[in-house]
């Protein structure tokens, strides 16, 4: 058996836009997914999410190399809740030439799904670095971060970016702009995460913010901007400038609330964060349901949080410096 874990990721800036070539600033927060991976003989997939929950039940997922599930289960939910899996493994039987290697595979994770934490990426690199391990194959940890971008990339019909898979697979502040990849220096930031208990589709959310540029240029034109602010945060961000950091996420929220994948729910938590006094409030992530992420090094966003209807839970979350860990 193999076992790594990867963390998950709050955008401080950027998220959408990165998808259309423009910066984006993803930080690992300490949430993580772990994988335990035990190759099969039979070549089967056999796939145990412990906490995978989707409308109030658990999947478990298990089948033949075909990726058919044996449960019965509608196969369009399982195969949007093991979509991110299967490709995943797709790719490590692509990197290690095995195409029939099969494997038990469970896994355990702190991230709440399609809340815009990134859990689909921190669940792609660790199934991809034990899988891979378990084989006998260690991945540098770009080519991992690279196999874990093909998996949503491929999952997202075509729709995504390297920043979430990159930020998981090597821990700390990233910038990513297209290809050019890398490590920012950040001080430790207060974050402070409201999560609305809900999830957003991130390819549906994906589909429309690119149905909304081909149709306006001002659309593009937002998408720039918040490229801007990127631009301008990653400056900021050195000095350590919480409010100014806070202004341009404030501003950064705008823009994403204006390409429609904001939500009632965020807005209501962006605006009690903001009210209590942090430097900044703003949607991560894909947006439409789920999480927001604010500044404030006081307890008084989280309290005012926890008491804002809508929020099912608020809480702080450290920087991960370490991405994939490597535990057994
Ligand atoms: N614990 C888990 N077990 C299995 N699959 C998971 C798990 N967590 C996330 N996923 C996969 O990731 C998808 C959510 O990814 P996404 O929509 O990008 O949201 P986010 O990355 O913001 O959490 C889930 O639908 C599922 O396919
Ligand atoms: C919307 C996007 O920029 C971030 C998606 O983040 P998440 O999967 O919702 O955590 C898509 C991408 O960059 O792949
Ligand atoms: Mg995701």
């Amino acid at each position: 058996m193999t076992v790594s874990s990867a963390p998950g990721k709050v955008y401080l800036f950027g998220e959408h836009a990165v998808v259309y070539g423009e910066p984006a600033v993803p930080c690992a927060i300490e949430l993580r997914a772990r994988v335990e991976v035990t190759e099969r003989s039979d070549g089967k997939l056999r796939v145990h999410a412990e906490d995978l929950s989707l409308d109030g039940f658990t999947v478990e997922y298990g089948g033949s190399t075909a990726g058919r599930p044996d449960v019965n289960v509608s196969e369009s939910l399982v195969s949007a809740a093991m979509g991110y899996v299967d490709e995943a493994i797709g790719q490590v039987r692509d990197v290690t030439d095995t195409d029939d290697a099969g494997f038990d595979v469970t896994i355990e994770s702190d991230i709440p799904l399609g809340a815009g934490l990134g859990s689909s990426a921190a669940v792609v690199v660790a199934a991809i670095d034990a899988a891979t391990r378990e084989l006998g194959v260690t991945l540098e940890t770009d080519e991992l971060a690279e196999r874990a971008y093909r998996t949503e990339h491929n999952v997202q019909d075509g729709q995504a970016s390297r920043a979430d898979t990159f930020c998981s697979a090597t821990g700390g502040a990233v910038r990513v702009e297209g290809d050019d990849r890398r490590s920012l220096e950040a001080p430790d930031l207060p974050f402070v995460i409201g999560f609305d208990g809900g999830a957003g589709d991130t390819g549906e959310l994906v589909s429309g913010v690119r149905q909304l540029r081909e149709e306006y240029d001002f659309a593009s034109d937002t998408v720039a901007a918040i490229g801007d602010i990127v631009r301008q945060g990653e400056r900021v961000l050195e000095d350590g400038d919480l409010e100014e950091l806070g202004r341009l996420m404030n501003f950064n929220h705008g823009l994403l609330s204006a390409l429609g994948v904001s939500s009632r729910s965020l807005e209501t938590m962006v605006w009690s964060a903001r009210d209590a006094g942090a430097y900044g409030a703003k949607l991560t992530g894909a947006g439409g349901g789920g999480c927001i992420v604010a500044l404030d090094a006081t307890p008084e966003t989280e309290t005012a949080l926890s008491f804002t209807p809508g929020c099912e839970e608020a809480f702080r979350a450290e920087l991960a410096e370490a991405g994939v860990k490597r535990l057994e």
